[in-house]
């Protein structure tokens, strides 16, 4: 029976975190959306990653789903449980970081809890509370621009507190580089001080490790996916920890709903190889069943001769200019729906090979497909594997935004040919 016990606040997170898991030699199933028991055997698994769709709803709506996969762990028997958010530490104005920290904090009485978003291998490492993604601050990385959680501060302390009651530490650097001894000893410093939450430096796995070490004891961590690899590895029999996935077949298609940087130059790479479509909000608004039906009369002659690329994701004005006409909600709840219709109408025409960039994109596509659990097989970069759907028969890279080489939606195929 699993011991560690997940919940994500969106998909591609969840795979992300499931990945590292795995790497890490934990025996990881990966399920999406909250499942009822006897859905999903889960007796050779140490961990468990429910996928949540829980970054962008309202806090309270997003409390209660992470609450309620919360009592569904504790009924699996996890004893520790772990709380993922993204690398960039997306939030909407309201939360919903603060809020399910501070509710799984109460529910699970613990005294407080560490939140560590970095994910050094990545790119994303976080400095005196200051988040970097590679080279540049989160408010000056492209995240500023995203089109639901926009991120203009990069003070994560800040950005922290203003979603929580909770009084909001730091841990430095200065204190990880002594050691696991140190750090706690801050740690708890800290909480005797009233700082329940404490947002944790990190500059590289060195820091990881040492911040794992130092939680070992707590009942409750949060951070990205990068906590994941400086956990301990499970003792026991871990050759079976990478799933082998079976050989792919069938037509390969990918959906791209995001529209961050990264998503953006893998387009761009795509378009000079691939069949490339662009979805256009304001056509889907007037005429959406027609509007559909075009774009599978496009894809039709290509299913099984190449990869085709279908994708909504435009420049900052663009979205700007849809979300003003369309509203942002509206837009992006249109733009995932269409992008979910196509996956089911696609793969009734025989695609089998999915990458779906973006998290709310990879939710909606998933949950149209009626696919449950996933396991996990190649990496395909850091933060994005090669997943299985066993029940659909369907390969799926469900792909962060802002993860991935420049050149994934042409070369990721191969690793599962
Ligand atoms: N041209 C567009 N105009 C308005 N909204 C858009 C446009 N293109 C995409 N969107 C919306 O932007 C949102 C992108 O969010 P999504 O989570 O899918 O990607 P992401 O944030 O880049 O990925 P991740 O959460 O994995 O980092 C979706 O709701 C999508 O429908
Ligand atoms: O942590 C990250 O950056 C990703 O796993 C993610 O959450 C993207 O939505």
């Amino acid at each position: 029976m699993p011991t560690l016990g997940c919940i994500a606040d969106d998909y591609t997170g969840a795979a992300d975190l499931a990945n590292n898991l795995t790497r890490q030699g934990f025996r990881t199933t990966l399920i999406l959306g909250l499942p009822s028991h006897s859905q999903v055997a889960l007796d050779e698994v140490d961990a468990v990653v429910i996928a949540l769709k829980s970054r962008t709803v309202s806090a309270p709506q997003a409390v209660h789903q992470s609450l309620a996969a919360l009592r569904y762990l504790q009924e699996l028997s996890c004893r520790r449980f772990y709380f993922k958010y993204c690398s960039t530490f997306d939030s909407t104005a309201h939360g919903n970081i603060g809020p399910v920290t501070d509710a799984l904090v109460k529910a699970l009485n613990a005294h407080g809890t560490i939140l560590c978003p970095a994910f050094p291998d990545g790119g994303r490492t976080v400095y005196r509370g200051h988040l970097f993604v590679h080279d540049a601050l989160l408010s000056e990385s492209g995240m500023q621009h995203h089109p639901l959680t926009p991120m203009r501060d990069p003070n994560l302390v800040r950005v922290l507190q203003a979603q929580t009651p909770s009084r909001v530490g730091l841990l430095s650097y200065h204190h990880l580089q002594q050691g696991p001894t140190a750090t706690r000893e801050q740690l708890h410093a800290l909480q005797s001080t009233g700082h329940q939450l404490v947002l944790c430096d990190t500059l590289d796995n060195d820091h990881l490790r040492t911040l794992a070490l130092a939680t070992r004891d707590d009942i409750l961590i949060t951070g990205g996916s990068g906590l994941a690899l400086g956990l301990p590895a499970p003792a026991g029999d871990t050759s079976l920890t990478t799933s082998q996935l079976p050989r792919a077949r069938g037509a390969q298609v990918v959906l791209a709903g995001s529209a961050s940087r990264a998503t953006h130059a893998q387009i761009e790479h795509a378009r000079a190889f691939l069949p490339t479509l662009k979805l256009d909000a304001f056509e889907l608004t007037s005429a959406y069943d027609r509007a559909l039906q075009q774009v599978v009369q496009w894809a039709r002659p290509y299913l099984g001769v190449t990869p085709i690329l279908i994708y909504a994701s435009g420049t900052p004005e663009e979205i700007h200019t849809v979300q003003e006409q369309l509203g942002r909600e509206h837009s992006g709840a249109l733009i995932e729906g269409a992008l979910a219709q196509l996956a089911v109408r696609l793969t009734e025409l025989g695609a089998r090979q999915l990458i779906i960039a973006g998290g709310e994109t990879s939710g909606a596509v998933t949950q149209a497909l009626g696919v449950q659990v996933l396991r996990i097989g190649p990496e395909v970069s850091p933060g994005v594997p090669w997943t299985y759907s066993p029940k659909r028969a369907l390969h799926l890279v469900l792909k962060s935004g802002n993860f991935g080489p420049v050149d994934l939606f042409t070369a990721a195929w191969e690793l599962i040919a």
